[in-house]
C-alpha cells in the first residue's frame, strides 16, 4: 500500500523535553483520527508532518517526499487551533486575499466556499460569524490550492454536537473526493467517526487501526474503554 504519511523513528525535543520518542506510523487515504489526551504530542506530530517542526531524529515522508519539502507546500492544507482568518474582512474577502497570496486561481474561492457550505455567508464579516462558521471559513482557506492532504488540529473544539456532526460529514465528503484527511482530537467520542485511528499517549502511538480493529484487539465495546485498557496494559 502507498501511504500518504509515514514516520520512522520520529523524535522531537521541545525546550529540552522529549515530546515524541521514536514514533513509527503510517497514514493512508480516508479520514484518520489522531486521538490522545491533552499534551500527548498530537500538535507536535501534526507540525512535524506539515514540516514546521524542528525534528531531532528519524524520518517523516509525506506524499513520497521528505516533510517540509518545497514541493509539498501547495499539496498540504493545514488548519491550526488558532483561527487563521481576519475578523474584519468578509469570508469572500479573506478567501480572495489568501488565494492571491497562494497564487491560486480566483475561481477556487467559489469552490472552497461551496465545499464548506458557506456560499450563503460569502459577504458576511467573519467577526460576526458563529464559531462553527468561522472554523469552516478557516477550513475553506486551507482548501484553496486543492490540497491532497488536509491536516486539522482539533477542528471541532468548542463546537456544539450539530456543528461537530456537520464538520465530520464535510471531512468524509472531502475524503470521498480523494483528499486524505488527518484530524486530531482529544475527545474520544469522535473516534467512531474516523475511518482509521491513531491512539497516542505520552509521545508514543498506543494503537493504530480501524475503530473496530482497536475495539476488538482490546476486547472492549467502545474506543474510550479500549484506550484505557491499552494504557493499563502499557504502564
Ligand atoms: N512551544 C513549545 N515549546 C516547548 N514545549 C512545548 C511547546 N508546545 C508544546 N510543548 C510541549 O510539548 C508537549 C506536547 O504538546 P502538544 O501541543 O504537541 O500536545 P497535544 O497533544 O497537541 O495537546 P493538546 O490536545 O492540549 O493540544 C507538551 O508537554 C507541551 O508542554
Amino acid at each position: 500500500m502507498n501511504y500518504v504519511v509515514e514516520t520512522r523513528g520520529l523524535r522531537v525535543v521541545r525546550s529540552g523535553r522529549v515530546v515524541l520518542d521514536g514514533l513509527d506510523l503510517s497514514i493512508g487515504s480516508g479520514v484518520t483520527g489522531l486521538l490522545g489526551p491533552s499534551g500527548c504530542g498530537k500538535s507536535t506530530l501534526l507540525r512535524s508532518i506539515v514540516g514546521v517542526q524542528r525534528v531531532a531524529g528519524g524520518e517523516v515522508t509525506v506524499l513520497g517526499e521528505p516533510a517540509g519539502s518545497r514541493s509539498l507546500r501547495r499539496r498540504i492544507g493545514y488548519v491550526t487551533q488558532a483561527a487563521s482568518v481576519y475578523d474584519d474582512l468578509t469570508v469572500a474577502e479573506n478567501l480572495r486575499f489568501f488565494a492571491r497570496v497562494l497564487g491560486s486561481p480566483v475561481g477556487e474561492v467559489d469552490a472552497a466556499l461551496e465545499s464548506v457550505d458557506l456560499t450563503a455567508y460569502a459577504e458576511a464579516v467573519v467577526g460576526r460569524l458563529s464559531g462553527g462558521q468561522r472554523s469552516r471559513a478557516s477550513l475553506a482557506v486551507a482548501l484553496l490550492g486543492r490540497p491532497s492532504l488536509l491536516v486539522l488540529d482539533e477542528p471541532t473544539v468548542g463546537l456544539d454536537p450539530v456543528l461537530r456532526r456537520d464538520l465530520w460529514r464535510l471531512f468524509h465528503g472531502l475524503a470521498d473526493d480523494g483528499v486524505t484527511v488527518l484530524v486530531s482530537s482529544h475527545v474520544m467520542d469522535e473516534a467512531e467517526r474516523c475511518d482509521r485511528l491513531l491512539l497516542m499517549r505520552d509521545g508514543a502511538v498506543l494503537a493504530q487501526g480501524t475503530p473496530a480493529e482497536i475495539r476488538e484487539r482490546a476486547g472492549t465495546d467502545d474506543v474510550e474503554s479500549a484506550f484505557l485498557s491499552l494504557v493499563g496494559a502499557s504502564s
